[in-house]
């Protein structure tokens, strides 16, 4: 079963055009490097309008039949800043251990690490998780949560993640 992973830039200026997007090729070029198990990628690139972004979510899970949606982007206190609100909007359940990590280990990079309001959730099948919009900040706060991540998978019964173990182990504490 190949695994498919939407990819989902949350940024205005990514979406306009103003600015190349470097947050979602940052996203599948570490999944490239880290996942060996067959997967593909499933990109969207939008603006920060709370309902674009939840139909957008909704859409890869519901219909693309994705088991993990990764998103960049849109996570601070900004205004328009609303990826949280939207994650959290469409998941049947939140799952606030991923970003609790992810900003304990963004604070020893940058001390803004605390405005990122980064969560992750559950939505059928599926896992979603929110990264900050600063493309470094996206194998920071990977390498921190994926290893838990494909027992997450096989605890919503999606496919079998295996990953490059030179670079993220796996943590599955007992077979299914
Ligand atoms: N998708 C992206 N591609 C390239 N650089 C990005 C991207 N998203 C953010 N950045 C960089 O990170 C900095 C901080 O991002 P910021 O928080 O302003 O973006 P955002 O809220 O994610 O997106 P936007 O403000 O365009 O809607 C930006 O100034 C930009 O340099
Ligand atoms: N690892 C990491 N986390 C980070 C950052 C970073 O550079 N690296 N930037 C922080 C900053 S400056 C902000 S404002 C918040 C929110 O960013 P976003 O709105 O682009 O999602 O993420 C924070 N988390």
């Amino acid at each position: 079963m190949t695994a498919r992973i939407g990819i989902v830039t949350v940024s205005d200026r990514a979406s306009r055009g103003d600015y190349e997007d470097r947050g979602g090729p940052a996203i599948r070029q570490y999944l490239e490097e880290v996942l060996t198990s067959e997967w593909e990628a499933v990109p969207r690139v939008i603006p920060d309008e709370q309902q674009i972004v939840e139909n957008t979510l909704v859409d890869l899970v519901d219909v693309e039949q994705c088991s993990i949606v990764i998103t960049t982007g849109g996570t601070g206190p900004a205004l328009r800043d609303i990826t949280p609100e939207a994650t959290e909007a469409v998941c049947q359940k939140m799952m606030p251990g991923f970003g609790e990590l992810m900003r304990k280990v963004s604070l020893e990079k940058v001390p803004t690490a605390i405005l990122s309001r980064q969560t992750a959730g559950i939505r059928g099948k599926a896992l979603l998780l929110n990264l900050p919009g600063q493309p470094k900040a996206i194998a920071e706060c990977l390498d921190a949560v994926f290893p838990a991540i494909p027992y997450c998978i096989d605890l919503l019964e999606g496919p079998f993640l295996t990953t490059n173990e030179d670079r993220i182990q796996a943590f599955r504490p007992r077979k299914k």
